[in-house]
């Protein structure tokens, strides 16, 4: 295929067999090959020196990671989980994301790229939902992927989002143990659940897709309309992005 549309991806810091190594689970390029019709492009965790990657995609996936953000990173003055960390992550992602927008490069996150991006913009995190009265606990539990990706609890879709999927509500799986706290300015609210946690979210002033979701649409995503729509949505806009990139 001639000029494909190009989809990066943020790898994580792993140690794997002794070696530091770059990684992401295999679903979200699956998903992306799958539902946006995209070539996906995993990008090292660098830092601010795969800046330049943004002149060569049309869009970036804001995957998830089981690390949590640096608390320093939104002004938390304690740090809940000290072990749980990927700052060579939160080093590439976190500027990367202020850069795509600047640049109007879509954008799709979830779950750990939705708390970037609210960081990202000045926003802060809750560092461990289930510790909060009247909050549910939106982890997963133990077990093998099927139980941990099972479908969790609903969610009240509004805006965009509701537009794309379709629907006022769905069913979300639920892997995650921190969530937006405060909302970073330029952000509106797409999916709440039932325990008021912010679930999606919506760049407002975006010039192209920037939607980021708590849950996990790369999980089975064909399987279910909801998901295979979103990424849908996110191909379309990156084939326009790279319509225009080929065009400059
Ligand atoms: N660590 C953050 C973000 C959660 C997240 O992105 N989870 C993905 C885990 C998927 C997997 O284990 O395969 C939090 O806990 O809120």
């Amino acid at each position: 295929m001639q000029n494909p549309i190009l989809v990066g991806i943020p790898a994580c810091t792993k140690l794997i067999s002794g070696y530091i190594q770059h990684a992401t689970p295999a679903r979200y390029s699956q998903a992306l090959i799958q539902g946006a019709n995209a070539v996906p492009v995993l990008i090292p965790p660098e830092g601010e020196r795969m800046l330049p990657l943004l002149e060569r995609v049309d869009g970036i996936l804001f995957n998830g990671s089981p690390s949590n953000i640096m608390p320093t990173l939104y002004g938390a003055d304690y740090d809940a989980t000290p072990d749980e960390h990927d700052m060579d992550r939160d080093a590439t992602t976190i500027p990367m994301i202020r850069a795509a927008l600047e640049r109007g490069i879509p954008m799709l996150g979830i779950c750990r790229g939705m708390q970037e991006l609210n960081i990202a913009l000045g926003g802060t995190l809750f560092q461990e939902v289930h510790k909060l009265p009247d909050r549910m606990d939106h982890r997963s539990g133990e077990g093998d992927n099927e139980f941990r990706f099972r479908l969790q609890h609903e969610v009240q879709l509004s805006g965009e989002l509701a537009r794309i999927s379709g629907a006022s509500s769905i069913q979300v799986n639920s892997l995650h143990g921190q969530a937006i706290d405060q909302l970073a300015p330029g952000l509106v609210v797409e999916a709440v659940a039932p325990d008021g946690t912010i679930e999606a979210v919506r760049v407002e002033a975006a010039r192209s897709f920037a939607i980021a979701v708590q849950w996990h649409p790369e999980w089975e995503a064909i399987h279910f309309p909801d998901r295979l729509r979103l990424f849908q949505a996110f191909g379309e806009a990156c084939a326009a992005a790279h319509v225009a990139r080929m065009a400059a």
